[in-house]
């Protein structure tokens, strides 16, 4: 497949890098000011290179990358809340240009499911996300295979800053002000690190499982979130005296999406560390399976975002 890549960050760089050991061609790569397009392929080492040094992508224009003969979008631009632009509008470019989309930008599927859905409908082209929800962790598929329908909820941790953090918090006694800096070193953190601390992140991804569990109708505004700036260290360290720590819960069914500081077993399954993430897939008639890796970084996020790109027909 040809691939034309919008955002240059941690996920869309790690995308062009692999994109080649799948048996993709880049045709085009640009960031929020300039782009490189080529309908055969692009040189990606040198468009790398130049992002590596501080300077843009390339010498075109952003637009650029709609006009290279491609065959799947891959949307790697910052996350946005309401109106999900301008992932939302890049996407439906794409749809009406008959052409696939896969995002890693979690906006459009969150708050804006069923217009996407109805889009693809009108499209010959199609929609995949399993980047969205824990990265590496193969979570949306799985639910795909199972059938949406023999699955009743989805639960776990889905925000590997928040969870490193809090990981780092119960090592060293510290607040989560002073962890924070660390997270954002590990390329994890969103470009506004506030959604992953205030749970944002974590719900959007709940919200992306309920619409996909209900077929629609879920956006964050009916997630119940709260995150983990109001954890102190002191209250990690007495949960350790009862063999507990703090996770970032989140938890989604056809009804209802809730994400929240939970007190969890510290030797339990739901007590992953570090930037680790765990989903666990209730179905109706074979118990729970239990999903746990790297949710978050570059070459991890990559990894479901070409995975998708295979299974695009
Ligand atoms: N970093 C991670 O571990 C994961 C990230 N995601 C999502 O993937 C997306 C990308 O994440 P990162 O690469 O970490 O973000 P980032 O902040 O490192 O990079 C974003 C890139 O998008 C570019 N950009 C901004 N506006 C643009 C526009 N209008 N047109 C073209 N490019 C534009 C920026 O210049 C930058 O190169 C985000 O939506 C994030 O929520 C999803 C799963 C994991
Ligand atoms: N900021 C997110 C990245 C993946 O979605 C996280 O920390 O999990």
């Amino acid at each position: 497949m040809k691939l034309a890549i919008l955002g240059a960050g941690a996920v869309g760089r790690s995308v062009a890098d692999l994109a080649g050991e799948y048996g993709h061609d880049v045709v085009a790569i640009a960031d929020s000011k300039s782009a490189v397009a080529d309908d055969d392929s692009i040189d990606v080492e040198r468009a790398l290179e130049r992002k590596a040094g501080g300077e843009p992508v390339g010498s075109g224009a952003p637009e650029d990358a709609f006009e290279a003969d491609y065959d799947a979008l891959v949307e790697a631009t910052p996350t946005t809340l309401d109106d999900a632009e301008p992932g939302f509008s890049h996407t439906k470019r794409a749809l009406e240009a008959d052409r696939h989309v896969v995002l890693a930008n979690k906006g459009p599927v969150a708050e804006r499911y069923d217009e996407l859905r109805t889009l693809e409908a009108d499209s010959a082209g199609s929609v995949r996300f399993e980047a969205t929800v824990g990265g590496a962790i193969p979570v949306l598929s799985t639910i795909e295979d199972e059938t949406p329908q023999a699955v009743t909820a989805a639960r776990g941790v889905l925000n590997g800053t928040a969870n490193f953090i809090l990981t780092r918090m119960a090592a060293e006694g510290l607040d989560y002000e002073h962890v924070l800096a660390e997270a954002q070193d590990l390329g994890v953190a969103e470009a506004d690190p506030t959604f992953d601390v205030d749970g944002t992140d974590a719900a959007l991804k709940f919200v992306i499982l309920a619409n996909v569990l209900a077929d629609g109708g879920f956006s964050l505004s009916d997630a119940t979130v709260e995150g983990i700036q109001n954890v102190p260290g002191s209250a990690l360290d007495l949960a350790a005296e009862d063999g507990r720590t703090i996770r970032l819960i989140g938890e989604a069914t056809r009804e209802s999406v809730r994400v929240g500081p939970r007190l969890v077993p510290e030797n339990g399954a739901l007590a992953v560390s570090g930037t680790r993430n765990i989903v666990q897939i209730e179905t109706r008639h074979a118990g729970s399976l239990h999903s746990s890796g790297r949710g978050a970084g570059g070459p991890e996020t990559a990894t479901a975002v070409l995975s998708d790109v295979g299974r695009l027909e």
